[in-house]
């Protein structure tokens, strides 16, 4: 039996590059990452998402585009994490490091994947060509996939 929890995950996109964040302390410190969190009771993932974007990277955005969702396994646990992906391609504000994350931008043909979740090389072309996706990792640890399933839909 397995437990839901809701995580968000928003990638910032210009032209040419994206905008990631080096996680500085707590888990998993060290590795770049896209924007986002755990959802809180009462907030909707929108909300969320937006809340998780301005504290961790200073930025706000207009318009969220959902482009995929992602259940990810761990063997031995029962909590199934599932994460609402959504790309932005205007945003307000600069990056700016917070206790959290430093922003950088990377070139869209220099993303730094391994420094990343080991999924992300799978489903980023996809992020990067606007195309909606639904995904299942099933993961040994934080660095091994032993199963996965990715496929573009035309509706999320
Ligand atoms: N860019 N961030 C991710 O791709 C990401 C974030 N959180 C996760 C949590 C558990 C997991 F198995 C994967 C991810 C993940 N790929």
């Amino acid at each position: 039996m397995f437990t839901n929890k809701l995580l968000t995950l928003v990638l910032v996109v210009q032209p040419g590059r994206v905008l990631l964040g080096m996680k500085k302390r707590g888990f998993r410190a060290g590795k770049w990452n896209g924007f986002g969190g755990k959802v809180q009771p009462g907030e909707t993932i929108e909300e969320a998402t937006r809340q998780e974007l301005q504290e961790e990277s200073g930025l706000t955005v207009d318009a969220l585009d959902k482009i995929g969702n992602i259940k990810f396994e761990f063997i031995r646990e029962t909590e199934l994490l599932d994460a609402h992906v959504f790309r932005a391609d205007n945003y307000n504000g600069e990056p700016t490091e917070s206790d959290e994350m430093r922003p950088q931008w990377f070139d869209s043909d220099k993303i730094p994947f391994g420094q990343m979740w080991v999924d992300n090389i799978l489903w980023f072309p996809l992020m990067l060509q606007k195309k909606k996706f639904l995904g299942y990792f099933k993961f040994q640890g934080h660095d091994l996939i032993i199963d996965h399933k990715l496929e573009e839909v035309e509706n999320l």
